[in-house]
């Protein structure tokens, strides 16, 4: 049944869905990795894709930006299309030092500033994680692959433009790999709703050092990554 902002009907999403921010990044994973892609739902230009995966079915659709977005689509996702397993394939920029452009954090934890988190149970400041058997999966496939990787916390920002640099300061005091801006919302969503998620994220810019890479290559370079949320997403 099409919701608001999705207009598959029942049975389009497999119950395996990846999650890049970027719509054409969701294009470009569904015409690269799967077999038979059929578009299921572009409401506001947020492409999902369907088809499969060595023989398994697994869908793409991107969450857009931030919290609210990762928040509508995700929940929409599981509870009009029966997502039991979402893992979010992101571009991040580095916070500690090691961190390289061009190699894969794997998110054990996500912090955040979203006021957000704050309405999820009252009184509680809420831990956002994965799915242990998600994040091991994931691990596994980026050693088998020889995929450069590093596993640690992240931080959901709600801001890309910060003018906060004792809090960036503060989080690699605290030896947080990278920001990005929607891990923890699907975190709390997969708690709340009783599914699995996980975010592997591509280094594509460093918050301490002059490196980023273009637009174009931050659309296109996903492989890697891909590779190891599909063998998390289908352990
Ligand atoms: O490349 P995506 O997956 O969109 O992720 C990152 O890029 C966007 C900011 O440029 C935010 O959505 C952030 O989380
Ligand atoms: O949210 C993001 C994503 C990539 N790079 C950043 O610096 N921030």
């Amino acid at each position: 049944m099409p919701t608001p902002h999705i207009s598959a009907e029942t049975g389009d999403f497999s119950p395996l869905v990846l999650m890049p921010g970027d719509p054409r990044r969701a294009r470009r994973i569904a015409q690269t990795f799967f077999t038979d892609p059929r578009l299921v739902t572009e409401v506001r230009g947020i492409e999902g894709w369907t088809g499969t995966v060595n023989g398994t079915e697994v869908s793409v659709m991107a969450s857009g930006m931030g919290m609210p977005s990762m928040s509508i689509y995700a929940t929409e996702l599981v509870r009009f299309y029966g997502a039991q397993r979402i893992v979010r394939v992101g571009t991040a920029g580095g916070i500690a030092d090691e961190v390289q452009l061009g190699e894969l954090v794997i998110a054990n934890a996500a912090h955040t500033d979203s006021s957000m988190a704050d309405f999820r149970i009252p009184g509680v400041r809420f831990s956002h994680a994965p799915a242990y058997d998600l994040l091991s999966a994931a691990v596994d496939t980026a050693r088998a692959k020889g995929i450069s990787h590093r596993v640690g916390s992240i931080f959901s920002s709600d801001t890309f433009y910060s003018d906060r640099p004792e809090q960036t300061r503060g989080l690699a005091d605290h030896h947080t790999l990278a920001v990005e801006m929607e891990a923890a919302a699907l975190y709390g969503i997969a708690a709340r709703e009783g599914i699995e998620a996980l975010a592997v994220c591509n280094i594509t810019d460093h918050l301490f050092r002059e490196e980023s890479m273009t637009a174009q290559e931050r659309e296109t370079r996903f492989e890697p990554m891909v590779e190891v949320a599909l063998g998390a997403l289908m352990r």
